[in-house]
């Protein structure tokens, strides 16, 4: 008799594994509504600039905290699984030289990484520490 391959073993075992590693990840997700709030609806006048992932807005958030709200374009085919799971191993880097990445919000079809807003002035600080010039 043929012996029938069980296609389902490795997946199941690949979904555990994803679940522990992105657990906790929820701490880091931001309410769309917000975010919006924060941005005022993705503005243009709030718009910082454009990079090859998509547009990036500043906000602020109620407690005074500035931030640059990346909105990545549509159509990537990572799933929401793989998507967090990067956004939660981003997240863990952290070095001066690094904007930190503060957490994420996945809403329907709109993906959005919030980082901590970098005035460009504070960007040579990042870059080549106190200087005087
Ligand atoms: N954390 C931030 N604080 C302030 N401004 C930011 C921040 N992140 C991005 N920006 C602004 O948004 C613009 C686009 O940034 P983004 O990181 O999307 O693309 P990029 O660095 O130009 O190129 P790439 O998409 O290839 O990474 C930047 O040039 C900058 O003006």
């Amino acid at each position: 008799m043929r012996r029938r391959r069980n296609k389902h073993i490795p997946i199941k075992v690949e979904t555990a594994a994803a679940d522990n590693e992105i657990s906790g990840v929820d701490s880091l997700q931001f309410d769309f509504d917000s975010v919006l709030v924060a941005t005022d609806n993705f503005s243009d006048v709030k718009k910082l600039g454009q990079g090859g992932f998509g547009a990036v807005y500043k906000g602020q958030l109620p407690n005074g905290e500035e931030i640059a709200v990346k909105r990545l374009s549509q159509g990537s085919s990572q799933g929401d699984l793989e998507f967090k799971t990067e956004v939660q191993l981003v997240a863990k880097l952290q070095h001066r030289n690094l904007v930190r990445l503060l957490g994420f919000c996945l809403q329907g079809q709109e993906r959005l990484l919030i980082y901590e807003f970098v005035p460009n002035a504070s960007l040579d600080h990042f870059i080549f520490g106190n200087v005087s010039v």
